[in-house]
């Protein structure tokens, strides 16, 4: 322990708490550490000598260390951890001090904790952090909800370790309570909806006879246009990386079981509840759950049959065809983007959080996962029309999807022709297409609500609001 007090905390040194901890020494804070294993503590300051860091070993010491207003954040396993770490904190902390909780909590417990800190005189923020182990040293996107008055003690800092995009740092207030942690859920929504489609991509390049270093070469040069994401250029490089014991491929060896934290699942069940469709996010997360059931599908593959008839494209049809699913994944992953931004904007107006979704995607253009070249011009299209209905009618979206549509189908009909499954592909181009209908089948929908229920409904033909209902023939066995 020095004598001098230290500006910032932080508790929970596993890889994102040690990243942001070299990240906030490094623009010339001193910083307290704590974890609860302290032979992880040790081992951390020891690997770093020379900087700025105080080693504690216990919560009382720590807080101790720390300069007043404390700020503290907390970067433990969400759930219980972060109940638990300030359960502990409460009797040492006084009036004022500042608790960041940085990890990726539900929204609900954010606002449950601000319900619990702020009548005890604490300030409370609830910071989504995203870009993970580099981006927490190198500069993440921060997405801080709380009192913005809080927000404005802690900016400085936040402001300072952020990612920089177009020269903005990418940490912006989002709104109070649990708003921010919410925006990062729906970060890791889209996050998996993107994923997944780059997912269907290489498996409809592999179905089509190319070898992985092949389908490395397409996502490389993908990421050189306007594709150009850390999604795919990270696929690009797993693609590439040879195993030293075998010789081959990586990715040809990992066994195709994906886990899941559960940041998927909460968006679904928040979308569910706000009747807002995210089919694709949807499908993303039940791509992960069907590819844990490995032994049923392996069952499966040996009793059900797909179709029987290989697809035999040369080379100038396999090149068309990689083409086309370019087009088709672009397509679809403005898609998950637009999905998720529409839900930010439903609950943003149910808890009147006020959320600038133009701000919202630029902060997402550095530092995050889902950070993209095309969140350029989804902050351009928020900041032309604020009140942006949906991101497809954006006159840049618009056009884009109205030049990929026919390419996008052609591969949606290709991999059902081939049996190759693309559920998050399938379902963008069923929501795009569901979108622009303007008359659905829902007429018949509401006869048959009003046949077996008499649930009424209203006529083209009649001011809407007047409900009608027929008496439907007798239906007897
Ligand atoms: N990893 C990533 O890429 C990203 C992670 N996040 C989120 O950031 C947070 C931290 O993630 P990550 O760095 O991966 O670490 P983990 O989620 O693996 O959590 C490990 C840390 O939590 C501590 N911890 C666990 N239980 C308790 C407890 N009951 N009391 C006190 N400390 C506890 C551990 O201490 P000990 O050493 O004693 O076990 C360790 O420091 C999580 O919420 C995660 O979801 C966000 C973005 C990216
Ligand atoms: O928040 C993150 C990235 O933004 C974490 O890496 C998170 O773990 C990703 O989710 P999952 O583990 O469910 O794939």
């Amino acid at each position: 322990m020095t004598d001098k007090l230290n500006d910032f905390g932080l508790i929970g040194l596993a890889v994102m708490g040690q990243n942001l901890v070299l990240n906030v020494e490094s623009r010339g804070f001193h910083v307290s550490v704590y974890n609860r294993t302290a032979a992880v503590t040790d081992e951390f300051v020891a690997q770093h000598p020379g900087k700025r860091l105080t080693a504690t070993h216990t919560l009382a010491d720590f807080v101790q260390s720390l300069a007043r207003p404390r700020k503290v954040m907390i970067m433990v396993k969400a759930g219980a951890a972060v109940d638990a770490v300030i359960e502990q904190l409460l009797p040492l902390l006084e009036a004022d001090d500042i608790v960041i909780d940085g990890g990726n909590s539900l929204y609900t417990d954010t606002e449950r904790r601000d319900a619990w800190l702020t009548p005890l005189g604490l300030r409370f923020i609830g910071a989504g952090v995203s870009g993970g182990e580099e981006g927490a040293r190198k500069g993440p996107a921060i997405m801080p909800g709380g009192p913005a008055s809080t927000w404005a003690v802690m900016q400085p800092i936040f402001e300072s370790i952020a990612a920089v995009a177009e020269g903005q740092p990418c940490v912006r207030h989002i709104g109070p309570g649990g708003a921010g942690h919410y925006v990062k859920m729906i970060h890791n929504g889209i996050e998996y909806g993107d994923m997944q489609l780059i997912c269907e991509a290489y498996h409809l390049m592999q179905s089509a006879g190319m070898a992985t270093l092949e389908i490395a070469e397409v996502f490389n040069r993908w990421n050189e246009g306007e594709l150009q994401s850390y999604l795919v250029q990270i696929t690009g490089k797993a693609l590439e990386q040879i195993d030293p014991e075998t010789g081959r491929p990586i990715v040809e060896l990992i066994l195709d079981k994906a886990g899941q934290k559960g940041t998927g699942q909460w968006t679904l069940v928040n979308a569910a509840e706000q009747a807002v469709v995210i089919s694709t996010i949807n499908a993303a997360v039940e791509a992960r759950v069907l590819s844990s059931q490995k032994a049923q599908r392996v069952a499966a593959s040996q009793i059900l049959q797909g179709p029987t008839t290989p697809w035999t494209g040369d080379q100038a049809a396999r090149d068309a065809l990689v083409a086309k699913i370019h087009d088709a994944l672009y397509a679809a992953k403005v898609i998950s983007y637009a999905q998720g931004l529409d839900l930010v904007r439903s609950m943003s107006a149910h808890k009147g959080w006020d959320i600038d979704l133009g701000g919202l995607a630029s902060i997402w253009r550095g530092g995050c996962i889902i950070r993209a070249r095309f969140l350029n011009h989804i902050t351009d299209a928020y900041r032309t029309q604020p009140d942006l209905a949906h991101l497809m009618l954006a006159p840049y979206f618009a056009a884009l999807l109205n030049r990929t549509q026919q390419a996008w189908r052609e591969v949606v009909a290709h991999a059902v022709t081939q049996g190759i499954p693309v559920p998050a592909m399938s379902a963008s181009l069923g929501y795009y297409d569901s979108l622009r209908t303007a008359r659905l089948p829902a007429n018949l929908l509401q006869a048959q609500r009003d046949f077996f229920g008499a649930h009424t409904y209203e006529r083209i033909d009649k001011p809407a609001g007047q409900w009608f209902h027929t008496d439907w023939p007798e239906v007897v066995g």
